[in-house]
């Protein structure tokens, strides 16, 4: 997705904040910090091909999924497919018009890293990452999926798909940067 200078505040911005959680099973709404909190930078997400902006609009009159228990038809079935643990064969990109949800997605050592997201932020996880949804406290999320070639629909894959080649794509894309980091670290070094 490009991003234009008037639109879109690229990287920092404070309609996005993301933190490693803890392992406790207790209600998935609650922040689940670390004790001391340890915050994720957008840079960090941007190395798992994680990739947040702001926008900043007014109009939100056409957004299409909205998530509370009133408004989401069978609310408690989809919001336990949300927060299994998944990937799609395509990136998932939303721009949250209303309210506030958290995006947890797998770092490179498997940790869960908790994105808290509100109105304003446009978020966009690639294709083969794991992850989950979850409403926070306020139990009230208003999002548009935005989407490129093949519409809005996303295949949700549960964990474990590790033969799918959209993962093997993205795992080996880790893997590649990883390598090329290591490098670039090695060179500076000398
Ligand atoms: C903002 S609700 C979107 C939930 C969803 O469809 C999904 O795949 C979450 O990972
Ligand atoms: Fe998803």
């Amino acid at each position: 997705m490009a991003a234009s200078a008037s639109k879109y505040d690229d990287n920092k911005h404070d309609a996005m904040e993301a933190w490693y959680m803890d392992e406790s099973l207790e209600d998935h709404r609650l922040p689940h910090h670390l004790e001391p909190k340890d915050f994720v930078s957008s840079d960090q997400l941007k190395e798992l091909g994680v990739l947040s902006w702001q926008l900043k609009a007014e109009d939100d009159d056409q957004f299409v999924i909205e998530v509370s228990p009133e408004k989401l038809p069978n609310y408690e079935i989809n919001m336990k497919k949300f927060f299994k643990e998944h990937l799609h064969d395509k990136e998932e990109t939303h721009y949250i018009a209303k309210g506030s949800g958290y995006f947890d997605v797998r770092d490179k050592r498997d940790c869960w890293i908790r994105i808290a997201t509100k109105k304003g932020c446009i978020i966009a996880l690639p294709a083969g990452i794991y992850h989950r949804f979850s409403l926070d406290r306020t139990n009230y999320i208003k999002a548009v999926r935005l989407f490129s070639v093949g519409g809005p629909f996303l295949t949700a894959y549960e964990r474990p798909n590790e033969d799918l080649t959209v993962r093997k794509e993205y795992v080996e894309a880790l893997m590649k940067k990883a390598h090329v980091d290591g490098h670039a670290a090695e060179a500076e070094a000398l």
